[in-house]
Parts: structure tokens; sequence; C-alpha cells
């Protein structure tokens, strides 16, 4: 008659269960989500697609203990199943539920069994008793029905009282009975299981819950049912009827597993069940699976796995033996706190307001100086012509400085943009300082800054060549011009379409700048300008793996190819694309 009947801790633990029926479309998942997680209304009553799916709560030892039934069954056992199985249960099993240092075994299903067949057995005589004419004789609805020529319908009879209320007293009677100090109860159909000591020989448990033997009379006064019990005649053909039931009802794949003590697990339910939690401290083990999921997750928005790895990590140590409140799965504590840890890595820790710095410049009569490095194609020129732009927007002088002597047509591009930049710009004041190639970039650079400083330029840009990380001549090249010309800012362009390549390049060129600039306090990446950020949809991962791996700000993304394609980040955009599903 039943589908299914699971206790498990407000923690999701799967204490025991027994599945009697496959279980279509996973009506737990639904109760959890919609019953016990979004705390409706009367969470110990649920209808979900074919099934009536009721619960009931210890608060005591903090347990759930839900059973499933087809909702066109009028079950009027199911309050009294509940409660009695609640209290057995927490009585029995206090102490190993209380002692969470380990696993326990709960073996618990003979005196599900018993408790189940009990109460059927007793819902079944009560039934008889009222289907009884003589009842209904004395009923005013039978009156009813002689009298006023009405018919009785099916439901009129069988019906359960609405909201039973089951006394102390009945569920102290069950468990008595189960127990061994009531009558005999009739076994239901797992006969030759051998569960107990308890058992006849022949496995007919009618002696179980008495701890004294009582022996079967075989006398010819056995009532039908007692007949029907006995009979296994027709047992082979139940077995051909259950292997097609089972060929066309039970999907193979999807079936759970069976646990050390043998209770059927199944799969995606329990999985569910896994996740709520109540007041109890978060293990290391309860994260697991949410946190590789959240990894998965991450890497898949082009996070660089290794930061993922690490960000996951840091999630777990904060939650790991935090206390939690009630019915909050841990994939939202997860989320709620891997928002909290990203929020953190992306916020700016230095000033990201240059031209609140560019006027403290401007008031030391000097240029302020801005390096752009990366490595080839990812747009320095570009991205350092819209931070041009942008400064000719807030009424600043800029000189660009060639420095990138090493690619043909570099310094021809940047004479376009001066072009255009003088162009788009009334009052603009944009000049280009150049030697053409082959010169020593650093020179070039120091150079443009005496340039700019006699020519009163608020702001100097210096282009430079793109370069791949691991090419040393060229990255010692890049550390003398830094050592020779100390810039007030060094950005570093990098494209937002890298993933885990992101970590190396940031890695190698603050590396290089440190090792090969002979300093004692080296230099490294002040920040960094983000391109191509609109060819990326929410993939926003690089955003994190840099600001991740240098510890400084993202200044600016570029959005484009124009000169106002060119915006500040915003943290918490980037925080929800990162985390969006
Ligand atoms: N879609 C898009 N394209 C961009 C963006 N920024 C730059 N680009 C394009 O990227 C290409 C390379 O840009 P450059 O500025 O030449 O790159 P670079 O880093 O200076 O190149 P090297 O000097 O060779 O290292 C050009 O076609 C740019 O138009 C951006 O934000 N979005």
């Amino acid at each position: 008659m039943l589908d299914f009947f699971t206790i498990l801790t407000k923690g999701g633990i799967v204490l025991w269960s027994k599945t009697f029926a496959p279980i279509i479309n996973s009506p737990i998942d639904a109760l959890i989500k919609e019953v016990l997680i979004e705390e409706r209304a009367d969470n110990s009553n649920f209808v979900k697609d074919s099934y009536n799916i009721k619960c009931s709560f210890s608060n005591e030892l903090d347990l759930i203990f839900v059973v499933a039934y087809q909702k066109i069954l009028q079950l009027a056992y199911i309050e009294e199943l509940l409660a009695t199985i609640k209290k057995f249960f927490c009585e029995k099993f206090a102490e190993f539920i209380r002692d969470t240092t380990r696993l326990h075994k709960y073996a618990f299903d003979d005196d599900f069994d018993s408790i189940l067949s009990t109460l059927e057995e007793k819902n079944s005589k009560e039934q008889n008793k009222r289907l009884k004419p003589r009842k209904f004789e004395e009923t005013k609805k039978f009156k009813d029905t002689v009298e006023g020529n009405k018919k009785l319908s099916v439901s009129d009879i069988t019906k359960p009282p609405i909201n039973p209320t089951i006394s102390e007293e009945e569920i102290a009677r069950n468990i008595e009975a189960v127990r061994g100090g009531g009558k005999p109860i009739r076994g239901r159909g797992n006969r030759n299981k051998k569960s107990g000591n308890n058992r006849s020989a022949n496995g007919d448990f009618s002696e179980y819950k008495s701890t004294k033997k009582i022996m079967r009379v075989w006398d010819n006064k056995l009532t039908k049912e007692e007949m029907e019990s006995l009979d296994y005649s027709s047992q082979n053909e139940t077995i051909g009827i259950a292997s097609t039931i089972r060929h066309n009802l039970v999907d193979e794949n999807n079936l759970g597993h069976r646990s050390q003590d043998g209770h059927y697990e199944g799969s995606r339910m329990f999985s569910f069940f896994k996740n709520i939690t109540g007041q109890k401290e978060i293990t290391e083990e309860d994260l697991t699976l949410v946190l590789a999921n959240m990894k998965e997750h991450l890497i898949k928005k082009n996070v660089a796995a290794d930061i993922a790895a690490h960000l996951c990590d840091s999630v777990s140590r904060t939650l790991v033996g935090q206390k939690i409140g009630s019915f909050k799965s841990i994939r939202s504590i997860v989320k709620q706190s891997m928002e909290s840890a990203l929020k953190r890595i992306l916020t700016p820790k230095t000033s990201v307001d240059l031209l609140r710095d560019i006027s403290q410049a401007q008031s030391e009569s000097r240029p302020y100086t801005i390096c752009f490095i990366g490595v080839n194609g990812v747009g320095k020129s570009t991205n350092l012509s819209k931070t041009c732009f942008w400064l000719l927007q807030n009424g600043l002088k800029v000189l660009i400085a060639g420095c990138d002597t090493f690619r043909s047509g570099a310094v021809e591009q940047l004479k376009v943009h001066v072009r255009n930049l003088n162009t788009l710009g009334q009052n603009s004041v944009v000049e280009l300082y150049e030697r053409g190639y082959g010169k020593d970039a650093a020179g070039i650079a120091k150079d443009s800054i005496n340039f700019a400083k006699a020519n009163r330029f608020d702001v100097v840009l210096i282009d430079t060549a793109g370069r791949m990380q691991d090419n040393e001549p060229l990255m010692r090249a890049l550390a003398k011009l830094v050592t020779v010309n100390n810039p007030d800012k060094i950005i570093f362009v990098g494209e937002a379409l890298v993933g885990n390549e992101a970590v190396d390049q940031l890695t190698k060129f603050n590396q290089a700048l440190k090792d090969f600039s002979g300093l004692q306090n080296p230099r490294h990446i002040d920040g960094i300008i983000l391109t191509k950020f609109d060819t990326i949809d929410d993939k926003v991962g690089a955003a994190l793996s840099m600001a991740y791996t240098t510890g400084q700000p993202i200044l600016f993304v570029g959005t484009g190819q124009t000169y106002t394609d060119l915006k500040t980040m915003r943290v918490g955009h980037i925080v929800q694309a990162l985390l969006k599903e």
C-alpha cells in the first residue's frame, strides 16, 4: 500500500528507508523544495503528482519521518503509523542518533514491518466492522438512504475519519504489541527472510513479536485471511508478473544502490535529502558534492581551474564547523559563502581613482605615467587609445609614447589613433612621441617622460611591445623599461577570453618584474584592463582569475573596438554572472 518510507536527519542524512514501489518523478524532491526549504504553510501534508506525502518531525532528535503513498488511496492509519514509528525509532535509537561521531546501522526493517502490519490489520478490522449491515442500520446515513432513497457510495463507508487524533495510549499499545507484549502479528509477505531470533523455522513470523513462541494450531478453523496468507501456490506466477512489471516500470539506469546494511537507497531523491540541513554543524562530507559542482560551475565560467579549486577549499574551510539554520540547503549556503568570497576578491584594495592620482601628480608638477604591458594581440594599443579618449574627455593633456619598437606597424597604428583622437575632441591635446623601430624601448620611454615634463603634459601613456611570458629576453627588456622609468601605474592588458592561461601570464609577468629589475623593492602589476569583454557572454571567469592572481583591481573592461568601449567594472555584475546557473 505504501510506496516509500524514510527516516532522515534534518541535516539530510538518511538513517533508514524502505521503498515498496519504484518512485516516479521523485515526489520527495518536490516535498523538500516546496514544503521544507521554502517553508510553505502546512508542512506535514503534501500532494505531488500521484502521491500523498506526509511527514512528521521529531524536534528533540532533529529527525524527519516521511511516508509516500498513492493519493487515490485512503489510508486511515498513516498518521498513526508515523506517530508510532517516530516514537519507536526515537526510543530505540536515541543513543545512536545523538552520537554523531560515527555512522550507525539502524536495523529497523523488522520492527517497521511489524508496526505496519499491526496497523494494517487493526485498520482492516475497523473497516470490516464499519461495513457490517447491522452497523449501517444504526447510522443516520443508512436511515436517510432507506427513507430518502439515496444511494450510499463506497467512500461514504470507507473514508477514514478526518484529522484523526492518535492518543499516546494508542501509540504505546502499538509499540507494546511490536515489542512482544501483545498478540501475534501476521507477516507481510517476506516470510522466508531471516530477520531475527524470534522467527520460526518455517519463516512464518506470526510468533515473531512474542518472546514466547506460540505454535500454530493445525485445526480446521482457519479464517479466510489465514488461508490466503498460507497459500504460496501462486508464487512462481507472481515472480513472472513482478519481472514484467519491473521491466515496464523500473528505469534500471535510475535505480539507486543498496547500502551496507542492505537498505535500498534511491538515486536522485537521496542526493536531494543530503542537501537539506537543520541546526547542525556542517561537516566536510556535507560539502563535498556541492563544492565539486561549484568548482565545475566556476570552471565553466572560465575561472582558472586552480583558482576554482582554491576558492572551493577556502569556502569549505569557512563553513566546516559552522552551525546553520533549519532547512537551508547546503547548496544555498555554499553559494552565499562563495558570493562573499568572490566579492572580496574582486573589490579593489587599492585606489582605482586614476583621475585623483593624476591630479596629485599635477600638484607635484610632473606627468603621471602609465605603462601598458601584456602578451601579443590582446588589445594593448586599442585600449591605451580608449584610455586616452577618456583622459581627454576629462580635460587632460596626454602624450602617447610609442615604445613598441618591435612589431612593424605598431607606431603607425598609434599615429592613426592620435589623429582620430585629436579630431574627436574639440580642445583635446594628444601627441605621439616615437623614435621608430629597433631602438631601446626603455630609453624612448625615458625621453618621452622628460618631453612630457618639459611640455606640461598631464599624462604619459607608454605603449609596449606584446611579448609572451616565457620569452626571457623580452621580459628582461620590459623589466628594464619599468626599472628605468618607474611608472606610476603598470597596467596589465589581458583578454577576457583566457581561462587557465591568465594565471600563467600574470604570474610570469610579475615574476619577471621582480627577478630582472635588480631592485630591492621591485615593482609589480598595479591594475588590469580586461579586453574583449563583449565577446565572452557570461563567461567572466578571467576577471576573477586575474584579480585573484595579482590581488590588484580590474581598472577597466574593454567592450568593443570604438573609443567609448571602455567601462569600469561592476563587482556585483561580475559576481552575479559568475554564479548564474
Ligand atoms: N571585440 C573587441 N575587440 C578588441 C577589443 N580591444 C581590442 N580589440 C581588437 O583586438 C585586436 C588587437 O588589438 P591591438 O590593440 O592591436 O592589440 P595589441 O595588444 O596592441 O597587439 P600587439 O601590439 O601585437 O601586442 C584589434 O583588432 C582590436 O580592434 C575589445 O575590447 N573588444
